[in-house]
């Protein structure tokens, strides 16, 4: 499948790199960049972080000048910028709306939308329909609007020349090692929150979420402060329970919600796609509707009775993950999932074996007698 990555409106650190990878390493054959409102100097500072050997990759939305000026290799028409420069000679993309506009001349591509409902806009629908797709769009159209690779079958079927993204290319990879075991913290009286983290981190967790349920604000945003300082130390990811508004002021990594937290779409309005979404789910519905409304990650549970959340669900057992992984299976999930909910280092073979990616852990870790060695004992069952 031919791959064509369009920018986030937003820029974000570490973009330029982002960028670089989706071409070297990603299979995307351009990088559309597209930042409307932005500034020729901000434009500019992007792509002083892409290699120039990758220019002829890049097509702009704007400032057409300054992409004849420094050797950019395609230029787009829309709507604020439709005039081609005089003397440009590189490619010419343009977007489309509807099947007339298909026949018009004067582009070597174009991107139609919105052919299915978009991961990055919640609420935008698709506006075609396949017979009439199948009829009108050829080699040089790319689908735009809710496309993920679940999609490309579809997308070559209906006779597209390949797929335009713009949710799907930014949304983060997650480090799919440290994602195996996810701290969450909680109040115990023998430890701080920021104390039970520093002993995960040492144990060689990665992944850590703040949960303090009941705590203020600012005693959220003091425990969050110092974890963003620990994961940074120890290189690990740090994400909240609950509270999608403190996410941008800690610089958390992302945020878990459950089912009676903020809806997902609303979620990812408000955090864009860089930052990480997670879902509670306890069956296979709960999980094909978090995939479809673009959770990253699920936490599957509970596994069995535990004390640290109160009105838990129905406890699955090994029975419960081992029919839910399967029919994940049948039906093309393939959202990464934790186990949750009472679990202790002699359950995970057998939970590994279900096909669960990670656990999710607090109790069997801060109540233990030395939770570093814990840890360490827990990352080496789920590696064995
Ligand atoms: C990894 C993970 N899985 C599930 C939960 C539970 O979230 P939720 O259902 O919103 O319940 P609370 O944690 O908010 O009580 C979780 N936090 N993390
Ligand atoms: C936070 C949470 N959510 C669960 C769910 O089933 O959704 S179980 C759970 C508690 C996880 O802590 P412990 O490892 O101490 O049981
Ligand atoms: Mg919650």
């Amino acid at each position: 499948m031919r791959k064509i990555a369009i920018t986030l409106p937003e820029f974000f650190d570490g973009e330029g790199e982002a960028i670089t990878k989706l071409l070297t390493e990603g299979g995307y054959e351009r990088v559309h960049i597209r930042k409307p409102g932005a500034s020729v100097k901000e434009v500019k500072s992007l792509v002083k972080n892409i290699p120039e050997n990758l220019y002829t990759l890049l097509s702009f939305h704007d400032h057409f000048n300054l992409a004849m000026e420094i050797g950019i290799g395609g230029i787009h028409l829309n709507s604020r910028n439709n005039t081609i420069p005089t003397g440009w000679n590189g490619l010419v993309s343009r977007s489309l709306h509807s099947m007339e506009e298909i026949a018009d001349q004067g582009y070597d591509y174009a991107f139609l939308s919105p052919i299915f409902p978009s991961i990055s806009k919640p609420g935008y629908k698709g506006n075609f329909n396949s017979e009439d797709l199948r009829s009108s769009v050829n080699e040089r159209i790319f689908a735009l609007g809710g496309v993920t690779p679940r999609r490309f079958g579809e997308i070559e079927q209906l006779g597209f020349g390949g797929a335009a993204m713009l949710g799907y290319a930014w949304k983060r990879n997650l480090d799919m090692k440290a994602f195996q075991l996810q701290f969450i913290t909680h109040p115990v009286r023998e430890m701080s929150i920021t104390e039970e983290v520093e002993k995960v981190l040492s144990g060689g967790c990665r992944w850590v979420q703040l949960r303090h349920k009941d705590a203020d604000e600012s005693t959220l945003l003091e425990e969050g402060r110092e974890i963003r300082r620990l994961c940074d130390r120890y290189g690990a990811v740090f994400i909240i329970d609950d509270h999608v508004d403190l996410v941008k002021e800690l610089n958390a990594d992302g945020v878990h919600l459950g089912k009676n937290d903020m809806p997902l779409a609303e979620a990812r309005r408000r955090l864009g796609m860089r930052r990480i979404i997670g879902a509670t789910a306890n069956c296979v519905v709960d999980i094909e509707r978090a995939a479809a409304e673009g959770a990253d990650y699920i936490g599957l549970g509970p596994y069995r009775f535990t004390t640290t959340k109160e009105k838990l669900s129905p406890v699955l057992g090994i029975e419960g993950y081992r029919d839910i992984l399967s029919e994940c299976g049948c039906r093309n999930i393939e959202l990464p999932i934790v186990a949750i909910g009472g679990i202790t280092a002699q359950d995970i073979p057998a939970l590994m074996q279900t096909g669960v990616n990670g656990v999710a852990i607090s109790g069997s870790i801060i109540k233990s007698v030395n939770p570093v060695w814990t840890t360490m004992e827990i990352i080496s069952e789920i590696r064995k």
